[in-house]
């Protein structure tokens, strides 16, 4: 099956940077400040009703439980990890909250916290930043509330990301469940307003273990000089040589859920795998 075909107008804004990269005076390490760097490895705990979970294409009814978030995310700190990607899903699903766990966990890491799920207003924000995680994701409310979300990224600069989650290339929102546009269209709006990173997730991959999406990696890193973290999908060491052989073109990291929980590599392998 042919994959849709972004529109000319984004086609075209697209190829203009790539071409233009070589021509750059600083060249492509300019455009890309991480491409020297090795891939972000960012282990994932996704928590609902208290525990930590999987899912499969972030789907509600789909859980896998694999018991206390705490442990999980001390687990993979023990590891050598040096992120974390934390997930409150009930707020995602807007089936409640697990602010207190999600705070006990990040205040208990030594390493970088990438906070997700339900932050859409000053409120959910506010309490998100005071965790004291590194930065947090926004989904939904980049889909919903564009006026605000411009207005935090000039407020909070690197310390907001934006997860674009996509089906295709139509954005999903409200835990995955409600469409939101086009995936080029709101890229190129949160470019122009500075936004300093991009979360891409293809749903149709998440929590299956079948690969990620190379094709649409390259695809969104084509289409902006922002980096672009890698989520969904990772079922093994040669998936993330595969998207560690991306950080040139703005692939700077990757979020490994399933693969870990299911103990298809350790973390320890992995972190070994994406360091040459
Ligand atoms: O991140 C969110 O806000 C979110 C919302 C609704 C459903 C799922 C959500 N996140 C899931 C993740 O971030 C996964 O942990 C991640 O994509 C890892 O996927 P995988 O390696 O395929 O398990």
């Amino acid at each position: 099956m042919g994959h849709p075909v972004p529109p000319r107008e984004v086609r075209r804004r697209r190829r203009a940077p790539a071409d233009q990269l070589d021509r750059h005076p600083l060249g492509r390490e300019d455009r890309h400040p991480m491409s020297t760097h090795r891939l972000e490895l960012l282990p994932a705990v996704d928590v609902r009703d208290g525990q930590a979970v999987r899912l499969v294409h972030g789907e509600s009814g789909t859980e896998t439980s694999y018991g206390d978030p705490l442990e999980a995310a001390l687990t993979w700190q023990r590891a050598g990890a040096e992120w974390l990607h934390l997930v409150d899903l009930d707020a995602a699903f807007g089936t409640g909250d697990n602010r207190e766990r999600i705070a006990e966990v990040v205040r208990a890491m030594d390493i970088k916290v990438e906070l997700s799920g339900g932050i859409r207003d000053d409120e959910t924000l506010a309490a998100a930043l005071a965790t004291g995680c590194t930065r947090v994701n926004l989904g939904t409310a980049a889909l919903e509330s564009p006026e605000w979300v411009a207005k935090v990224i000039a407020e909070h600069g690197d310390k907001i990301a934006v997860g674009l989650d996509v089906r295709g290339t139509t954005l999903r929102g409200r835990g995955w469940t409600r469409d939101g546009g086009d995936l080029y269209e709101t890229l190129a709006r949160l470019d122009s307003e500075g936004c300093a990173r991009y979360v891409v997730t293809d749903i149709a991959k998440d929590g299956t273990l079948q690969g990620p999406n190379l094709e649409l990696l390259r695809n969104v890193c084509a289409a902006t000089d922002r980096p672009v973290v890698a989520s969904g999908g990772v079922s093994s060491l040669d998936d993330l040589r595969a998207l560690a052989g991306l950080v040139p073109e703005g692939v700077e990291g990757a979020i490994v859920g399933k693969a870990l929980y299911a103990k298809a590599f350790t973390l320890e392998e992995a972190l070994e795998a994406v360091s040459r």
